[in-house]
């Protein structure tokens, strides 16, 4: 198992590129499903997820072609409707073909997803949302099987905010019988990037971005081209390590409208940010960051993928900060790895007392998940002496070369197998 070794305590300073965005590339990816006619994508990142869901569509008959990060997907010779155990109990976003196959194939046989162990993650609200559209559904032997000969459109209320559940209504109700009405709906950059990419392919979706969105069913979904949007996950992760490290770091072919929310909290933790069209530059002028308060939430609220990496910050930031996780009841995995490297961490339920310290010094640390590993990474740059990352392949799921570009901003970083 691969494991990364940093030498920490050195101050970042340079210029990174932002990749496209997992979360909008994998929904997106799933939507050729929807087309016998290709969809040609510009900016995929290059991803475990992103090959995990390349090879389970490949598996289904789609036909993929791969050009650095130019992705074309004919979903034309797709021959069968069924996602297996193996390739989705790695991905949480594998449950992101359900509605698609549903809505092209009348059928779908899908593997209950895995992904980030993070929570308990149920997907009854897509359960939901596709029985009110008329599909009939069972779960058995670890498998939802669904029928329907044709979905209709319906109105459907969220009890609770659900980004990849909005999202397979979205792509279920482009194909459906009438007006699908999404209420409560996810409003994520991502869900918008799908929403466009859906319009693009000639589906009739207004109102994505907000909590309701219409979609309007029609019968069939042609030929695109779709550049996907930057990741401000990624983005916001090269940030914070910035900060962490009283460095400067410019982030470039990112957007800044996608992390108003990660902004305001970097400067309140003393970073001076400059935003251009496509860019974000943030300067500590060598200064230690002051601790923050995180409260997370759907969005435009402060997104759940940044509060590892928060955290990290709080462990060596100025004063206490108190973060609160909201959205997932398990997200808080980091917090004892955090404390290998000498943090004051106090978890009391959701929420996080954490104290910073002047300094942090490097040590052996297991990833946990996704962010948890981003937010170690990060601690690891700014703590003394070496840490050693283990478990990366969680890493590798939602970064495109994590360790590269962070060479790039001057970070003494190896990856060792
Ligand atoms: C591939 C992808 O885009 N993943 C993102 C997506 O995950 P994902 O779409 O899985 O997360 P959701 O937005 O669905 O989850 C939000 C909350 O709703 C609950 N819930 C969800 C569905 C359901 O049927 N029933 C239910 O109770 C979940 O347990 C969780 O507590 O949004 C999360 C929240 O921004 C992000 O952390 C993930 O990075
Ligand atoms: C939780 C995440 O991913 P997933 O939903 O794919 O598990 C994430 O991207 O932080």
């Amino acid at each position: 198992m691969d494991k990364l070794i940093i030498e920490g305590g050195f101050r970042l300073d340079g210029e990174v590129r932002a990749s496209g965005a997992k979360n909008a590339a994998l929904p997106i990816l799933c939507a050729a499903i929807l087309s016998d006619e290709p969809l040609v994508l510009h900016n995929v990142p290059h991803l475990q997820d992103v090959k995990t869901t390349l090879k389970l569509l490949g598996q289904m008959g789609v036909a993929v072609q791969q050009h650095g990060s130019r992705v074309e997907v004919n979903a034309a010779p797709i021959r069968t409707h069924i996602a297996p155990y193996e390739l989705v109990k790695t991905m949480r976003a594998s449950i992101l073909v359900l509605g698609p196959l549903l809505a092209r194939r009348g059928e779908a046989q899908v593997s209950l997803p895995g992904g980030c162990a993070i929570g308990a993650r149920p997907v009854n609200l897509h359960l939901m949302g596709l029985q009110a559209m008329g599909a009939q559904i069972e779960v058995e032997n670890g498998f939802i099987n669904a029928r329907a000969s044709k979905l209709r459109g319906a109105q459907i209320v969220f009890d609770t905010v659900t980004v990849t559940g909005t999202e397979n209504l979205m792509m279920a109700a482009a194909l459906a019988q009438g007006t699908t009405v999404l209420e409560n709906a996810a409003r994520e950059p991502e869900v918008v990037d799908l929403a466009r990419c859906l319009n693009a392919m000639g589906a009739k979706i207004r109102g994505a971005g907000t909590t309701t969105i219409v979609i309007d069913g029609v019968d069939r979904l042609h030929a695109a081209e779709y550049t996907i949007l930057p990741d401000r996950i990624e983005s916001g992760t090269f940030l914070v390590a910035g900060a962490m490290t009283r460095g400067r770091v410019r982030v470039t072919h990112t957007d800044p409208n996608l992390l108003d929310a990660v902004l305001v909290k970097l400067q309140q933790a003393g970073a001076r940010i400059r935003t251009g069209e496509d860019f974000i530059e943030l300067d500590m002028q060598g200064r230690r960051p002051r601790a923050v308060n995180v409260h997370t939430m759907p969005h435009p609220g402060f997104p759940t993928d940044m509060q590892a990496q928060f955290m990290a910050l709080n462990c060596i930031a100025e004063g206490t900060g108190i973060i609160t996780e909201t959205i997932f009841e398990n997200r808080f995995q980091h917090a004892l790895e955090l404390q290998r490297l000498g943090a004051d961490i106090k978890l009391e339920g959701h929420t996080a007392i954490v104290t910073g310290r002047e300094r942090l010094t490097g040590a052996p640390v297991m990833a946990t998940d996704l962010r948890a590993s981003a937010a170690l990474v990060a601690a690891g740059l700014a703590a003394e002496g070496q840490t050693c990352i283990d478990r990366i392949y969680h890493l590798d799921r939602g970064y495109e070369r994590l360790e590269a570009k962070f060479e790039q901003l001057g970070a003494r970083i190896r990856r060792i197998a």
